[in-house]
């Protein structure tokens, strides 16, 4: 039997369409007529004037009721002025800016035709990402297009669609690097410019990218700026060319926490703890260990301290998944986590501000601050990861005898009261010897920790908040040695830190956000390929010595590198900061091994070899005495002078030096053996390997050097040294680019998977789909989104 097909005739069309029509100036009547007594006495998102398709997303969505600040926000920006909203974090300020501007384009009736209607600039990836995946969801039943610039496309594939969207959200350096570099990105026809963590966005780091996009937006734009804590600064909305904007302060609708701007959910409980530098790894490890059930979340001033503290931990074995997402990983790993995180029940996750922002990661019961937040602000947001809508959660932040009275008492002037809680010192454990331990075995790990430590140095320096942050008053060699570092690494710090001048902290902010792939496009070619004329394969050890701040690593690995660079100064432009450098000192005799071999073997047994050395027995210390006889140091003391150094102490201190080098030898003696054991393994194999007539070359095989040296987070992140920081590559699909794009197959198939199951009701087609779990979830929703 023939299926008859349903043909619409013209007629139809054209009064189907008027209906359309008719349905939406009459909401467009009621918004126009919509006072705020009316909408303030609104529960759920039904009495609100909003489009059947776009209702019906949100009904499927889970969200029914309206919270405080979508009650406030959604009717004003509806009414089309510019807005500038605040509410507390996790109250649902995301769906108050995306109803809008979803609604905005279907009453404009947007079409691909009509390009970029709407911008939405979030300061970090992993934002972005979470408000794509919200869009998607909500807007499933409306025609328009959405487009996500974030990671993991080449540019060329990037460049094509990124036209065709109709909603675009991003961060700021790759949106104007599409700005400048795709001819197809129109933005002369945008109707919505919103700023999602809109203060961060206007601060300082981002000030020149974000000028640069706004210099090429029209004027005639609405703006929407969104934050739990947020810029009243008449700068700020100059530059954004806001007119007449709304303040709306959910706060203080609903009476939040002292009426304060800055108020967080009433199902937080606060508290700090006072505690040495030196004592913070040893306190959190312990919290870490009494705490093995929950989902805690440890934010570390940078991103060196967090993969230090990651791996430490990590060969620590605490008995808790660990995690860490930090701004110089790599896209993918960053997704990767945030996705594990979002899904574990019990883990804890170390992590820089990169997560402060906005994400919404479901049931966190922790948040702990190892180091103190730069400003109250920054604190405000660090805690809201937790008791987001309703949850319960708690913070425990970490000061420092010398931060206490500076920051509690800003705190409390911005009415954020926190409760101060004494740890038991019998529930305290000091991981300091086995961090000291792990670190003598391991070069890698000694090179994280004296990374780690200059990386704390410089974030502390760089604080304009000196009535907290106060460097001179740190007792920076205990800190090292908490590091498990045998000594501080040479800093040369600023006389006086308050040397550092306003222009010289913006500069580094805004180094810090830049985007280094758009700084590279100079370099691209007339695809926006970057091509990298010195390609060659780099081992390990190439990108150990290509790194930044090689000094600190050890003075023989210094010397070396000095000397094979030929004594260049290092491009490091951390001018306030420097290594002092030791490059006289460089023998030729140190140089032949590394020169001519560079194998891994070699380099493997050339490290073995150093740690074998490190732990002998020193050549005694001899003095001569007139006749030029030598003796040990300690024959020619007087007996007065030997007294005074208290013999019983001297005698204690020597045993235990003693033992604590017996104890290290005994590492390194297990690991020579080890060593000696797979050497020997290899060389059967090789034996039989060739008894059986296999000539072929076996230098690139893996042996215990590399278990023992590094790991595979490790080898990822020395690359993450070199990864832009903002590399987001965008993931744009429309229907027409899922014809012909090179990822149809990709696309197709990933729909055919049962994730994503059609299922027929009755007059709709309508899509049942299952949260998305990746990029490429996602980039396939888009597109079914469009269809
Ligand atoms: N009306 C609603 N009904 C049910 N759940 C909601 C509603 N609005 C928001 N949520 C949920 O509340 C959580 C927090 O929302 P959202 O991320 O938008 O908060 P936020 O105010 O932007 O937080 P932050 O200041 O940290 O960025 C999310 O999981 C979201 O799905």
């Amino acid at each position: 039997m023939v299926k008859k097909s349903k043909t619409i005739s013209k007629k139809e069309k054209s009064t189907r369409r008027e209906k359309e029509n008719k349905k939406l100036d009459e909401l467009k009547q009621r918004i126009e007529d919509l006072t705020p007594e009316e909408y303030k006495t609104y529960t759920n998102f039904n009495e609100l004037p909003l489009t059947a398709d776009l209702l019906k997303g949100l009904e499927r969505s889970g969200f029914v009721k309206l919270t405080e600040i979508q009650k406030l926000a959604i009717p004003e920006c509806l009414k089309s002025h510019d807005i500038l909203a605040a509410a507390k974090t996790g109250s649902g300020k995301t769906l108050s800016f995306l109803i809008p501007v979803v609604e905005k384009l279907i009453f404009e009736s947007w079409s691909d035709m009509d390009g970029l209607g709407a911008l939405i600039i979030t300061p970090t990836r992993e934002l972005a990402v979470q408000i794509y995946e919200v869009l998607l969801k909500i807007g499933k039943f409306t025609q328009l297009s959405a487009g996500l610039v974030i990671g993991g496309k080449d540019y060329a594939f990037e460049k094509d669609r990124v036209g065709r969207v109709n909603i675009l959200i991003g961060t700021p350096g790759r949106l104007l690097q599409h700005m400048d570099e795709s001819a197809t990105l129109q933005t002369n026809n945008l109707q919505m410019l919103v700023l999602d963590e809109a203060d961060r966005i206007l601060d300082m780091g981002f000030r020149k990218t974000l000028d640069a996009i706004l210099g090429q937006l029209p004027a005639t734009r609405q703006t929407l700026l969104f934050s739990a804590t947020q810029t009243k600064s008449v700068g700020d909305l100059a530059r954004l060319s806001m007119i007449e904007p709304k303040y709306i302060n959910a706060n203080l609708a609903n009476g939040g926490k002292g009426g304060e701007e800055m108020s967080l959910p009433e199902s937080l409980e606060q508290s700090y703890v006072v505690v040495p530098l030196n004592e913070k790894l040893s306190l959190l490890w312990s919290f870490i260990k009494s705490h093995l059930k929950a989902k805690i979340l440890v934010f570390v001033s940078s991103s060196k301290q967090v993969h230090f503290i990651y791996e430490i931990f990590r060969k620590l074995q605490p008995g808790i998944p660990l995690m860490k997402l930090h701004g110089r990983q790599k896209q993918k790993a960053r997704l990767e986590t945030s996705v594990k995180f979002t899904q574990s029940k019990n883990c804890c996750l170390f992590a820089t501000d990169v997560v402060a922002r906005g994400l919404d990661f479901p049931a966190i019961d922790w948040v702990i601050q190892l180091d103190c937040p730069e400003d109250v602000p920054t604190y405000i947001h660090r805690v809201g990861r937790c008791a987001r809508f309703g949850r319960q959660g708690k913070s425990m932040l970490m000061l420092m005898p010398s931060e206490e009275e500076g920051f509690v008492s800003q705190l409390s002037s911005k009415n954020v009261e926190v409760k101060k809680l004494n740890i038991k010192g019998s529930k305290k454990k000091n991981i300091q010897p086995q961090i000291q331990s792990l670190c003598f075995n391991s070069a890698e790990l000694k090179y994280l920790g004296q990374k780690a430590f200059i990386s704390y140095c410089k974030s502390v320096i760089i604080q304009k908040n000196k009535a907290v942050f106060k460097i001179d008053e740190l007792p920076l060699d205990l800190f090292a040695s908490s590091l498990g570092l045998p000594g501080m690494p040479k800093l040369k710090l600023p006389k006086k830190t308050s040397d550092l001048t306003d222009e010289a902290r913006l500069k580094l902010k805004e180094k810090k956000n830049e985007n280094r792939k758009l700084k590279s496009l100079d370099n691209a070619n007339d695809n926006g390929e970057i091509e990298d004329k010195d390609k060659k394969v780099r081992t390990k050890y190439d990108k150990m010595f290509e790194r930044k701040n090689q000094d600190v690593l050890s003075e023989h690995y210094m010397k070396l590198n000095a000397e094979l660079k030929g004594d260049e100064e290092s491009e490091d432009d951390d001018d306030f900061l420097k290594v002092k450098r030791r490059v006289d000192e460089v023998k030729n005799s140190e140089l032949p091994e590394l020169e001519i071999n560079t194998s891994k073997r070699a380099m493997k047994k050339a490290l073995s070899r150093k740690l074998t050395a490190m732990g002998s027995e020193k050549g005694a210390k001899l003095v001569f005495d007139d006749e030029g006889k030598s003796h040990p140091v300690y024959e020619l003391d007087d007996e007065e002078t030997f007294l005074k150094q208290e013999p019983e102490k001297v005698k204690s201190e020597f045993l235990l030096a003693e033992r604590e080098k017996m104890t290290m030898q005994d590492e390194v003696d297990k690991g020579v053996a080890k060593d000696k054991r797979a050497e020997k393994k290899r060389k059967r194999k090789e034996l039989e390997r060739h008894m059986n007539g296999d000539y072929s070359d076996d230098s690139e095989d893996e042996g215990p050097f590399v278990a023992t040296l590094g790991t595979p987070q490790n080898s990822d992140d020395e690359n993450d040294e070199e990864i832009p920081d903002l590399v987001n590559d965008l993931e744009v699909s429309d229907s027409e680019s899922a014809e012909d794009g090179p990822d149809k197959k990709k696309q197709k198939k990933w729909f055919e998977s049962d994730k994503y199951k059609e299922r027929d009701q009755e007059d709709e087609g309508i899509l049942e789909i299952e949260q998305p779990e990746t990029i490429d979830d996602l980039e396939a929703l888009t597109l079914k989104l469009m269809e």
